[in-house]
């Protein structure tokens, strides 16, 4: 059985599903070096925003194949380090997003009433009402910096309380602003004239330091700057220093340049600045959210099953994933199937993509396909994240066709190889949405499910064939499940694909060649 290891506190939701495919070990607070003592037994790893996964971890961690951040931003994981050695990366890109909202919202509010102040001055045993006058939002100008998931719904809301809206999002069309009633602008104008500005962005190395002296210079006195997206976007120190100097008007950050929030200028601060410790996504309802989000992409990983938010793999919005699952694993049947009927070193595969697949994305069917295709050579080595760059790696080239004509099934895939054993082709489609079957194989039209063990051969349709083929089978003790003959002139060439409960013991295919009439055969283990 699979063993997770999770090393942040998660809902027992996540721990319920990762139960069902796995023993699941909790261990909260672990320190860099306890975490790398024992990560080689796992294989996969759960984490929200307290652990540092850093390559270190990541090469210790032998059999890791999945670690999952029950969250959105993944700047605690060395994605590359990950990406290198073949670990999927995920995440819960919407999980958190309206408890991150409302956080950076209550910050607006909390802020412009001092509400923590006024609190705490009441709890002191004071009722001073004169230091606590705060401002109104209403009317006020919100500048939205990273205009995705969480910076939308802050605009959404903010608009319904009479704000006016600024945003800056480089990605982001003028159309798409215009909808949630913001004006597109560039950073600087947002800065000039903002009363409030609220960041939702990544860090990244054009986002670190965004808000630091010079940006600070260009605001509004009585500015207030939220920051509920990630510590290391605001320079802290420049920020102590203009709000002592009253060149800004407050600040309420949930996230820090380093976490915990250690020795800081900004704890002498008063009632300018609020100060949260990274609750932005601490909600009961988000906690659950992401705990499911990622055990279940945890569960099927560790399944073998592709995950929908993997954030190291070419990405797919998870409906579209969700739909081209099945899929996948008809490439992947197919990729594996083609590779072993072609044997090593296959220099190019091509892909047709028929029917409603034509009109799908190809590359995640073309990754799944190259995974199976590399299955033999490098076993559980291969995965969504890495078949593309090994399959690069080893020279193989992929040439993709589409051809949108519907034939006998809705959707279906070829694939063709040529390596050390010849070219070969295997077709399939899925019956019923999701029941993989084998169309076609070398040209021959054959109707059969794919099974563990299987054996095919190409023989001359004659009489006696099929007998003498399923005696040699027995005198070896092997069970055959199912046969299918696939041919297309009566007497011509035929493919015959077997399905056996074992498999096909040494030295048994020379026997195969050697019966009248056959001329090749090929055993495959999918
Ligand atoms: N405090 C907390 O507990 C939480 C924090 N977060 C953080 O909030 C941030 C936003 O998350 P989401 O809205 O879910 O992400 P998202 O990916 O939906 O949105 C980010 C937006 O930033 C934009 N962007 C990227 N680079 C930019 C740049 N240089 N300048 C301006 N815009 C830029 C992107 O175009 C995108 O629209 C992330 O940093 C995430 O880690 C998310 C959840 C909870
Ligand atoms: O797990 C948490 O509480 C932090 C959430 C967060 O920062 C994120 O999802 O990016």
């Amino acid at each position: 059985m699979s063993k997770v290891l999770v090393s942040d506190s998660i809902d027992q939701a996540g721990i319920d599903i990762l139960s069902q495919v796995a023993t699941v070990d909790v261990k909260l607070g672990l320190k860099p070096a306890e975490l790398i003592e024992i990560i080689g037994e796992y294989d996969a790893l759960m984490i929200r925003s307290s652990t540092r996964v850093t390559q270190e971890i990541i090469e210790a961690g032998t059999q890791l194949k999945i670690i999952g951040r029950a969250g959105v931003g993944v700047d605690n994981v060395d994605v590359p380090a990950a990406t290198r050695r073949g670990i999927v990366v995920v995440n819960s890109p919407e999980g958190n997003t309206i408890a991150a909202a409302e956080h950076a919202l209550a910050m607006i509010l909390a802020l412009s009433r001092h509400i923590p102040d006024a609190n705490a001055s009441v709890k002191r045993g004071a009722w001073d009402r004169n230091s606590f006058v705060g401002a109104e939002v209403y009317k006020k100008t919100l500048g939205v910096v990273g205009l995705g998931k969480i910076g939308s719904h802050v605009a959404a809301v903010a608009k319904t309380m009479g704000m006016k809206l600024l945003a800056y999002d480089p990605f982001i069309s003028t159309d798409r602003a215009e909808q949630l009633g913001c004006q597109l602008v560039e950073l600087d104008l947002l800065f000039q004239q903002a009363d409030y500005i609220t960041l939702h962005i990544p860090k990244t190395p054009e986002t670190t330091h965004l808000i630091n002296a010079t940006t600070l210079a260009k605001m509004k006195p009585t500015a207030r700057i939220i920051n509920c997206a990630r510590g290391g976007i605001i320079d802290e120190v420049a920020l102590a220093a203009a709000l002592k100097a009253g060149k800004i008007g407050g600040a309420a950050l949930d996230v820090f340049e380093s976490e915990p929030l250690g020795e800081s200028e900004l704890r002498s601060l008063g009632k300018e600045i609020i100060l949260t410790p990274h609750l932005g996504a601490s909600t009961a309802e988000a906690q659950v959210n992401v705990a499911i989000d990622v055990a279940e992409q945890i569960r099927d990983v560790l399944l073998g099953l592709p995950a929908r938010s993997a954030v190291n793999i070419p990405g797919l919005g998870p409906d579209v994933l969700e739909e081209l699952k099945p899929y996948m694993q008809l490439a992947e049947t197919l990729g594996n199937l083609v590779g072993q009927l072609a044997g090593g070193r296959v220099e190019v595969l091509n892909i047709r993509l028929q029917g409603e697949l034509a009109t799908n994305k190809s590359q995640p069917l073309v990754v799944a396909a190259l995974k199976g295709l590399l299955f033999q050579a490098l076993r559980e080595r291969v995965n969504y994240v890495n078949a593309s760059i090994e399959a690069k790696e080893r020279g193989i080239r992929v040439i993709e066709t589409r051809d949108a004509s519907i034939r006998d099934y809705a959707g279906t895939l070829h694939l063709e190889a040529t390596g050390t054993l010849g070219t070969h082709s295997v077709t399939g489609a899925l019956l019923g949405e999701r029941e993989i079957h084998l169309t076609d194989v070398d040209g021959f039209p054959i109707n059969v499910p794919p099974s563990k063990y299987m054996l095919f051969t190409l023989h001359r349709d004659m009489p006696g064939i099929i007998g003498k083929l399923g005696s040699l089978l027995g005198s070896f003790n092997v069970n055959i499940a199912s046969m299918q003959v696939g041919r297309k002139i009566v007497r011509g060439d035929a493919v015959m694909a077997l399905s056996i409960d074992d498999p096909l013991p040494e030295g048994i295919l020379d026997e195969i060649i050697k019966v009248p009439g056959i001329r090749d055969a090929y055993t495959v283990t999918l």
